[in-house]
């Protein structure tokens, strides 16, 4: 019983993104101990010595190592893991479950939709539950999921790797083309910083989702691409979409014109429906928005030390005192996730009033100003 209230936390995989991520979590939000193996760190319990002295076991190791790493533990634990709770947070889920599935523990796969987050929790991400055997640890898993603060979606392993190929698969596979393409074509038209002033929402916002790419762990990457047997023939669909728009477009007439918006767009928009696609469309408006807010060059970030009600409103009255109208305001993270709020700042304003505004906002102990860009330097 006393198990299933504090049980200890054994992490495979400690001293990875997720791994760090997980410890601290376990730790500070629900008071759990924890231990791990990692052989890059963290090699003080062998394998076998981390099972015994575990409750939960998680996995978080790279997606092609996990299933294998996974039956290596199984060997190791050879029956100790009986009345143990096994989880993985594998973003493809039907091998390390099925691995997991030749231990006696009890097992659930996990899918957090995002990277190791910044915030202590998983709060407006989705996470993947995949219940393969779960009996007593249900109550205890029900308060970990709730505490993680995640919307939670239950799937079975299968029916996650298939709209997995579709969610990461495609979405990856068509920026990493996308990152190709620019690679050697934007050469021949002033590179990609003589693209930029040209840029439409659709542009700005693909390049971020390219550029986050291109600055994460590659072999994420590569590993959902390669290690999901629905990405294939998925990917034959998209390239087949591909080729056909480019045997079109050579083909150049009315006919390939009418064709292309038979099976590009109309048949879609149908088969999406017209609420949807209108939803969508006021999306994209919806960030173009704000985009252009982010693009407006006169700025400050004010970090607001104190979480509570009126905090906001003591940093506004100090503008609305010194008559600085504002475009903008948007609660935002820095690169560190401190929670930041973004105001713009009418370009026609006082610049010696918005300096007073500045400084009050130290002076007064409301806030602390992180950046304040396009002020006019001071003479
Ligand atoms: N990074 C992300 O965006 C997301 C990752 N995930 C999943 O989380 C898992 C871990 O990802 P990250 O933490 O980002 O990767 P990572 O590469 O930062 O960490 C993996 C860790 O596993 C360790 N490791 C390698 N072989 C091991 C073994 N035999 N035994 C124990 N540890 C071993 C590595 O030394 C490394 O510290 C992956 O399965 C990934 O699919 C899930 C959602 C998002
Ligand atoms: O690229 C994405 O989809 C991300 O937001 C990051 C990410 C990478 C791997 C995952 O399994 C889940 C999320």
């Amino acid at each position: 019983m006393q198990t299933h209230e504090m049980p200890r936390i054994g992490l495979v995989g400690s001293q990875g993104a997720y791994g760090r991520w997980l410890r601290c979590f376990f730790e500070d939000r629900m008071g759990l101990r924890v231990v791990g193996h990692d052989p890059h760190g963290d090699t003080a319990l062998t394998e076998r010595a981390l099972i015994e002295s575990v409750d939960v076991l998680i996995f978080c190791a790279p997606i092609h190592q996990t299933p294998s790493v996974i039956r290596h533990y199984v060997e190791q634990a050879a029956g100790a893991e009986r009345g143990q709770l096994w989880l993985d947070i594998t973003s493809i889920k039907a091998g390390p479950v099925a691995a997991m599935l030749t231990s006696q523990a009890e097992v659930v796969g996990l899918h957090p939709m995002s990277a190791a987050p910044k915030s202590a929790t998983l709060r407006g991400r989705a996470m993947v539950v995949c219940e393969a055997r779960l009996d007593r640890w249900r109550a205890w898993l029900e308060r970990f999921l709730a505490a993680t603060e995640a919307d939670c979606v239950r799937a079975n392993a299968d029916q996650h790797d298939r709209v997995m190929a579709l969610v990461q698969g495609m979405v990856h596979a068509t920026h990493m083309a996308q990152g190709a393409v620019l690679r050697e074509l934007a050469p021949t038209v002033g590179d990609l910083d003589g693209i930029r002033p040209f840029s439409s929402v659709g542009y700005e916002l693909d390049v971020a989702v390219t550029r986050r790419i291109l600055a994460s762990n590659p072999v994420i990457y590569q590993d959902i691409q390669f290690e999901n047997p629905y990405v294939a023939p998925m990917l034959e669909r998209l390239a087949a979409h591909i080729d056909g728009l480019r045997d079109l477009v050579r083909q150049g007439d009315d006919v390939a014109r009418e064709r292309m918006r038979e099976t590009l767009l109309t048949q879609s928009r149908s088969y999406v429906g017209e609420q949807a696609v209108a939803e969508g469309s006021y999306a994209f408006e919806r960030l173009g928005y704000l985009l252009a807010d982010l693009r407006e060059p006169r700025y400050i970030s004010v970090f607001l030390p104190l979480d509570r009600p009126g905090s906001l409103r003591a940093l506004l009255s100090v503008f609305e005192q010194r008559g600085v109208n504002l475009d903008s305001i948007h609660s935002s993270r820095s690169a560190e996730g401190e929670l930041l709020f973004r105001i713009g700042v009418s370009r026609e304003c006082d610049a010696m009033a918005l300096r007073d505004a500045i400084d009050a906002i130290a002076w007064q102990g409301i806030g602390r100003v992180v950046e304040a860009a396009g002020m006019a330097t001071p003479s």
